[in-house]
C-alpha cells in the first residue's frame, strides 16, 4: 500500500461506523463492490495487533511493546476466490482467529490505548486511494476521515446484533451461546463508547440508519442512495 499522497483529500470516502454486529463489514463490502471503491476494515487492524501481541506473548501492560507491535505487525488483505476477505498477519492467514470474540475483546482493549490508535492512523489513511474508499470502524467519520463527504452510523438493537453474531458464528461451526454473546457485545459497546480517545459515537454530520428489522439489501440501497447518482 502506498502512503497517502498529499492530494488524497480529493478522493471520496464513505465512512461507516457503528457498534459490533450493526452490519458495518457486510454493508461496507457490498457498497464498495457496487461502487468499485477500495475497502478498509479498520477493526481488522486492531484485531491483528491484538492477535500478534498474543502470538508474541506480550504483556498487555507493556505500553512500549504494544506500540512497537502496532507499528511493526505486517497486515495484508486479499480476497479469496469465494469473495471472502482474508487477513494476513505477518504473512500468516489469521482470518478465522481474528473473527473470534476473544480477538474482538482483545482489540477493544488495546484500542483504548491512545498510542496504539496513533500508531495505526497513517496506515488507515493510506487506504484513501482512487477512485474512492469505503471505511468501516468506530472513528472513521470522527477521527480518521473527518473530511469524508459521506458518513453513515449504523445501529441495531443489542438483541438483534447478538442474534446476528450468533447465527454468523454458528454457521462457521463455532460453539457459542446467545446469552454469552449478548454480554460480550454489551461489554464491548460500553468500553468502545466510554474510552477517552476516539470513542464510538456518530460524527455530527453522519446519517444514522437503524438496521433493526431491515434486510441487508435494504440497508445497502439506503446507503447507496446517500451518494450522487452514478
Ligand atoms: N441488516 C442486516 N440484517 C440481517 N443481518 C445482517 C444485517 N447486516 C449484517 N447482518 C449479518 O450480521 C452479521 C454481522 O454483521 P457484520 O457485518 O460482521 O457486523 P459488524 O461489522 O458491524 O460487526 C453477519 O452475519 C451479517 O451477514
Ligand atoms: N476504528 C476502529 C475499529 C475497531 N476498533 C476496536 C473496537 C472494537 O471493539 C474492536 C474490533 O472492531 P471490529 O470492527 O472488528 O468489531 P465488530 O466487527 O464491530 O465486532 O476494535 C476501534 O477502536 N476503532
Amino acid at each position: 500500500m502506498n502512503n497517502a499522497s498529499s492530494d488524497s483529500s480529493t478522493i471520496p470516502v464513505l465512512t461507516i461506523d457503528g457498534p459490533s454486529g450493526s452490519g458495518k463489514g457486510t454493508i461496507s463490502r457490498l457498497v464498495a463492490q457496487r461502487l468499485g471503491w477500495h475497502y478498509l476494515d479498520s477493526g481488522a487492524l486492531y484485531r491483528a495487533v491484538g492477535v500478534a501481541a498474543g502470538w508474541a506473548d506480550l504483556d498487555l501492560a507493556d505500553l512500549a511493546a504494544l506500540v512497537r507491535c502496532a507499528f511493526d505487525t505486517r497486515i495484508g488483505f486479499r480476497d479469496d476466490p469465494s469473495g471472502e476477505l482474508r487477513v494476513l498477519v505477518n504473512e500468516q492467514d489469521a482470518t478465522d482467529e481474528l473473527r473470534t470474540e476473544t480477538a474482538g475483546a482483545a482489540a477493544s482493549a488495546i484500542a483504548a490505548i491512545p498510542e496504539v490508535r496513533a500508531a495505526l492512523k497513517d496506515r488507515q489513511r493510506a487506504f484513501r486511494q482512487a477512485p474512492g474508499l469505503v471505511a468501516d470502524g468506530r472513528d472513521m467519520g470522527t477521527v480518521i476521515f473527518p473530511d469524508a463527504p459521506f458518513k453513515v452510523f449504523l445501529t441495531a438493537s443489542a438483541d438483534e446484533r447478538a442474534e446476528r453474531r450468533y447465527k454468523q458464528l454458528k454457521d462457521k461451526g463455532v460453539c457459542v451461546t446467545l446469552d454469552g454473546l449478548l454480554r460480550e457485545i454489551l461489554a464491548r459497546d460500553a468500553r468502545d463508547a466510554q474510552r477517552a480517545v476516539a470513542p464510538l459515537r456518530p460524527a455530527e454530520d453522519a446519517v444514522r440508519i437503524d438496521t433493526t428489522g431491515l434486510g441487508i439489501d435494504t440497508v445497502v440501497e439506503q446507503v447507496l442512495a446517500l451518494l450522487p447518482a452514478r
